[in-house]
């Protein structure tokens, strides 16, 4: 692994040469310099920093300006992989002149190096416009969290044929549109075979199988970190919620009992010093 800033060329070569792609998430500056510390080549700010860091039940109320603001912190701690910021809710479906001005925020402000944006042909224009203001875009089909309320749940996409050719030809009119890469979410595993070995762009699954070209989890799944959500395709590699529950509560019981602190997390004074004091 070189220690070369990875760029759009890293993710086409990586595709050409079946190299598999290493994406995560990351919210804030340690995970996020732990991420790219680990090797990892592309950082995702997720809008699902909604859900995992702001509290919120969807991705639905994150705004442009919490997304900027968790950029700038990941791209402080950030020195390899790319930083690619997420498009949120109603950001690229006013206007082509509303659409551009957001993503430049992510890469101005934020400091990130591409966009994601979720959705097939009907943001087709909204990508070619932020292309061609020369920001990278990565598309998202599939399991769309932003359209929630039309799909009626959390659900795999793409199941029978008339919504397997809708996929099909949105990731073809995203791909003409100019995306980079595309992540498929919740989509069958045959189906992500064929998108992967049709498309020229490379293909980032999560929930999609292990034909894609590469791979995206939430950091927060992946490390046990995030309360009770484990669907299907989150596997766990740390069981940190349990950790940090365990290390909560010996540090209230050590406090509550006089465990803690010690003689060694005090600091000491001359003793003649101190009598003067009294
Ligand atoms: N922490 C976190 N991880 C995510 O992956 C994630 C978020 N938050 N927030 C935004 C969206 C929401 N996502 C979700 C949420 C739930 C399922 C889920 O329950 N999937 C079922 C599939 C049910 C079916 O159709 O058969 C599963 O069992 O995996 C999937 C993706 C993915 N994104
Ligand atoms: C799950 C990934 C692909 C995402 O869009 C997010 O974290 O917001
Ligand atoms: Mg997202």
């Amino acid at each position: 692994m070189s220690n070369e800033r990875v760029t759009t060329a890293y993710f086409r070569e990586a595709k050409k040469e079946g190299r598999p792609v290493t994406m995560l998430t990351a919210y804030d500056y340690p995970m996020a310099k732990m991420v790219d510390d680990a090797g990892i080549d592309a950082i995702l700010v997720g809008d699902s920093l909604g859900n995992v860091v702001l509290g919120y039940d969807s991705t639905i109320p994150v705004t442009m300006d919490d997304m900027v603001h968790h950029i700038k912190a990941v791209t402080r701690g950030v020195r390899r992989a790319m930083v690619i910021g997420d498009m949120p809710f109603l950001s690229c479906h006013l206007s082509r002149e509303e659409s551009v001005r957001n993503a430049g925020r992510i890469l101005q402000e934020g400091g990130a190096r591409a966009v994601k944006l979720e959705g097939g042909r009907e943001v087709a224009e909204a990508i070619r416009a932020i292309v061609a203001a020369g920001i990278p875009v990565m598309g998202h089909l599939g399991l769309t969290p932003q359209s929630i309320n039309q799909m009626g749940g959390y659900k795999v996409q793409g199941k029978d044929e008339a919504a397997a050719r809708k996929l099909i030809d949105d990731a073809r009119a995203i791909q003409e549109a100019g995306v980079f890469s595309i992540v498929l979410e919740c989509v069958p595993v045959p189906l992500a075979k064929m998108l992967t070995e049709t498309l020229d762009v490379p293909t980032i699954g999560i929930g999609a199988g292990p034909h894609c070209n590469g791979q995206v989890l939430v950091t927060h799944d992946l490390l046990g970190m995030y309360g009770g959500f484990s669907p299907k395709f989150a596997k766990r590699y740390a069981q940190l919620h349990e950790d940090i529950s365990r290390a909560l509560q010996a540090y209230r019981e050590e406090v509550q009992s006089g465990t803690f602190p010690g003689p060694e997390h005090g600091f000491g004074m001359a003793e003649e010093v101190m009598a003067r004091l009294y």
